[in-house]
């Protein structure tokens, strides 16, 4: 049945084909043991947007996106990129995304050149395009005068901003993102964020996943919260905001945070008693 409502809605009235949304998931479930961390959750994310996956922590971010790019397999439900399914034509899919996971693992006894020269030609790329492309990563992401440190020596933000240049180095349809700002200096970050204006005003789909709502705000036109393993709103930014004063306060109310102890139990904390 789930294939059936998935051939259906790629077809117009009138049989035309319409381009496929960037990701479309449907009943898609994950458990570790007991703990539910995915609850049967559907998402159709338009393609050319910045998209923002937004929750609290354990709310199921991570474990989405890692089912969604193919590293982690469901225990039901599907996932189609740009209309190929993750498990049945992974290298279809893989082909056409980026993706900048969480716990981000690299080759750490390489300097920042070679890997990218290494995830260049992995990708089939020709060597004179690889080099190219990631002397312009390395310039623009302001590591030209780290590449040739190995990435063992790589800070934090470093490290998340030779996974972005590997992301991207194969021009990706659609760019997979986890928490790409985390431990990047504000320079830095907006460096990355004028990189992935331009990559999606060219038509290209980036998701990332975030706690910053002010960030989520800025920088999103299509948002989808998350929490305890549910879609609890998806839609345009002005769809999931409705008529709150800012996307923090949707999400508070979303969520159910709204009003919750700000640790009122704890009344031993402060005030010089020890
Ligand atoms: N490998 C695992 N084994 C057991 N439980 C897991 C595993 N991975 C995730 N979980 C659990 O699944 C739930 C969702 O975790 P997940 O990492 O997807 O959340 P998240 O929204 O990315 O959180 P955060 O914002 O804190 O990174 C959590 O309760 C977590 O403890």
């Amino acid at each position: 049945m789930p294939d059936q409502a998935f051939e259906k809605t790629a077809d117009t009235a009138g049989g035309a084909r319409t381009a496929p949304p960037a990701v479309r998931v449907q009943g898609l479930w994950k458990r570790f043991g007991e703990q539910i961390a995915v609850a049967g959750i559907d998402l159709e994310l338009p393609a050319g947007k910045f998209i923002g996956l937004v929750g609290p922590n354990g709310a199921g971010k991570t474990t989405t996106l890692s089912m969604v790019t193919g590293l982690l397999r469901p225990d039901q439900g599907r996932v189609e990129v740009g209309g190929h399914d993750v498990w049945r034509d992974p290298v279809a899919v893989k082909s056409r995304i980026g993706v900048l996971p969480e716990g981000l693992r690299l080759f750490e006894r390489l300097s920042g050149r070679e890997l990218l020269g290494y995830s260049g030609r992995l990708r089939g790329l020709p060597g004179a395009e690889v080099d190219k492309r990631a002397a312009q990563l390395l310039d623009v992401l302001d590591l030209a005068g780290a590449q040739h440190k190995l990435v063992v020596d790589y800070s934090t933000g470093m490290r998340k901003k030779i996974g972005l240049a590997a992301a991207l180095l194969h021009n990706p349809e659609v760019l997979f993102l986890d928490e790409p700002f985390e431990g990047v200096d504000p320079v830095s970050a907006q460096t990355i964020r004028g990189v992935l204006e331009r990559y999606t005003a060219s038509g290209a789909t980036v998701v990332f996943s975030s706690h910053v709502m002010e960030l989520v705000e800025s920088l999103c036109d299509w948002v989808a919260v998350m929490a305890a393993g549910r879609i609890r709103a998806q839609g345009t930014l002005a769809e999931v905001r409705g008529d709150a004063t800012s996307l923090q306060n949707a999400f508070l109310e979303l969520v159910g945070a709204n009003g919750r102890s700000a640790g009122d139990s704890l009344d031993w904390l402060g005030g010089g008693a020890r």
